[in-house]
């Protein structure tokens, strides 16, 4: 029988990074359920994308650790099972959606069919558009795409619907929530409270690198306050009106 496993499936403790003599993650910490939805909320410039870039080996903090499964980052990326959709990835100028994602798949083990997979996302309409030429929301759903190809067992998504449409916001709903169906954990960062409170299972709010406040949706909002009220609460403005 194999090892039960833990249902936790990432578990950061204590990040610490200075990046451009900054304290950016200054001793962050928490978890993620396997099988689940984590959202991550947090103010602009609150060090959400560093610590997706903390946990994909793209950079490493100067303290305190990331385990996935257990293990350092390093090991689990090396099992192939850890898929990434960055905010920005501008490395694809040239190449086209299903070309780069043919491309991804062969990198994989064990990948979802490309062709199923780009008609789920709508990229069969823009297929032979080069990525640069794609419009935001287009760049996105084959971000995305390229994060889902490997059949990871956890994945990264760093603002996966900014900038697309309500239907395709939707479509992508759906499609995280059969992930999630499927025993696949998410760990997505959002400005859009509605789709925390859509999601996700647990929410983590981030405020200057840290966790300020974890919880449910209904832990945390509830009597009267909006997850949004609680958002504004416990996190520090960074234009004053
Ligand atoms: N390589 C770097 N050098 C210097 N500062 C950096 C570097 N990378 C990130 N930062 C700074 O770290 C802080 C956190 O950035 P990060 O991108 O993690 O924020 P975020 O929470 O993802 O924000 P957003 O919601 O706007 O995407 C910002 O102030 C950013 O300017």
């Amino acid at each position: 029988m194999p090892p039960s496993r833990s249902s936790v499936v990432l578990r950061a403790s204590d990040l610490r990074l200075e990046l451009g003599g900054r304290t950016v993650l200054d001793g962050l910490s928490l978890e993620a359920g396997r099988g689940r939805i984590t959202a991550l909320l947090g103010p602009n410039g609150a060090g959400k994308t560093t610590f997706i870039r903390c946990c994909t080996g793209l950079l490493r903090p100067d303290a305190g650790e990331v385990r996935i499964d257990g293990e350092p980052v390093r090991a689990a990326l090396a099992r192939g099972r850890v898929g990434v959709m960055p905010q920005d990835s501008g490395a694809w100028s040239g190449i086209r959606p299903l070309e780069m994602l043919r491309h991804l798949a062969g990198l994989h083990a064990s990948p979802l069919p490309v062709d199923a997979l780009a008609e789920r996302l709508g990229l069969h309409d823009f297929a032979g558009t080069a990525y640069r030429r794609l419009s935001g929301g287009q760049k996105q759903a084959v971000n995305l795409a390229g994060a889902l190809v490997g059949r990871p067992e956890l994945v990264f998504l760093d603002e996966p619907t900014a900038g697309m449409d309500p239907h395709t916001r939707r479509a992508v709903w759906e499609l995280l929530r059969e992930l999630r169906a499927a025993g696949v954990s998410v760990l997505l960062t959002t400005h859009a409270m509605g789709e925390a409170e859509e999601l996700a299972d647990q929410v983590h709010i981030v405020d200057a690198g840290r966790v300020r406040l974890s919880g449910t949706v209904a832990e945390l909002a509830g009597q009267g306050d909006s997850l949004e009220d609680v958002f504004l609460r416990h996190t520090t403005a960074r234009i004053r009106p």
